[in-house]
């Protein structure tokens, strides 16, 4: 579904992201994780095209990216950001409503009542029915960053991608993000790539995970596989115990005894 193949990205003189060679399946939860700085943005940004790579290819469905039309990539890939540039004044409602426009075939036509019913009923799933009307500058990280998220799921991506979607939740609304996210590969068969810091919850949700250290894939696998103390203190310098839990790995962090 996506192939990265030998990819190589510098914002200067030093590289910075190295033959990156990935081939991702369709309909899984895939997480990027590794430690601060070691180019899990850049690499969403080459995939969003908001980055060029210096060499090597993004192949989407079969597809070069660099041979989307704008308007298909766009509607075929949504992104939540980490913090948005959304600084405008905007309400909820048409905050989300702009996000139907990609869909609009005349653009000086205005959104339809299905539209409108289809933003409500969005914002009711994800608890934000009580928002619509609110200024969006004036919501709470999590609530933002719920609005980031219907407005991503508004044009009815193909691939979801996002950047540390569970930055502002509180736990308990990080895991009902996150299995509210995990039930549209279900039910509308996406496929979703996020960073993910929190590796207990990279744990619960993910499919497979991809390791990045310094710019290159360290590894590629499941937890099962790459949640062992060895791979984690290399790539994170981490002492850890690792317990099983229905069968899946969980990582209890230790603090280090001189
Ligand atoms: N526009 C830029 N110009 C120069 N260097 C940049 C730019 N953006 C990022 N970098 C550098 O590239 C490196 C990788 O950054 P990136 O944001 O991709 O890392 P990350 O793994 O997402 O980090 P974090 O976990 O801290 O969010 C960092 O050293 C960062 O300072």
């Amino acid at each position: 579904m996506l192939k990265i193949k030998n990819l190589n990205f510098s914002y200067n003189e030093k590289a910075l992201l190295k033959n990156i060679d990935i081939d991702l399946k369709k309909q899984e939860f895939i997480g990027i994780l590794g430690p601060n700085g070691s180019g899990k943005s850049t690499l969403l940004k080459l995939m969003l095209q908001n980055l060029t790579p210096k060499s090597g290819e993004i192949i989407l469905f079969d597809k070069n990216i660099k041979d989307f039309k704008l308007k298909e990539f766009a509607q075929i890939c949504g992104f939540v950001p980490q913090n948005s540039e959304l600084r405008t004044p905007l309400k909820v409602i048409d905050t989300l409503l702009m996000s139907k426009y990609i869909h609009l075939k005349n653009t000086f036509k205005t959104y339809s009542k299905k539209d409108i019913l289809e933003v409500e009923e969005l914002a009711k799933t994800l608890k934000l029915d009580g928002f619509l009307q609110r200024d969006i500058l004036s919501l709470s990280g999590g609530e933002f960053q719920k609005v980031l998220l219907a407005r991503a799921l508004l044009k009815k991506p193909k691939i979801l991608f996002l950047d540390e979607p569970t930055s502002a939740l509180d736990l308990n609304h990080a895991i009902e993000l996150l299995s509210f996210c995990e039930n549209l590969i279900k039910k509308q068969k996406i496929t979703i790539i996020a960073i993910l810091h929190d590796l207990n919850l990279a744990s619960l949700f993910c499919d497979k995970l991809l390791f990045l250290k310094k710019g290159k894939v360290q590894y590629f696998g499941t937890t099962k596989e790459l949640f062992k103390k060895e791979i984690l203190k290399e790539i994170y310098n981490l002492n850890c115990e690792i317990i099983y839990q229905n069968s899946k790995p969980y990582i209890l962090a230790l603090k280090e005894i001189k």
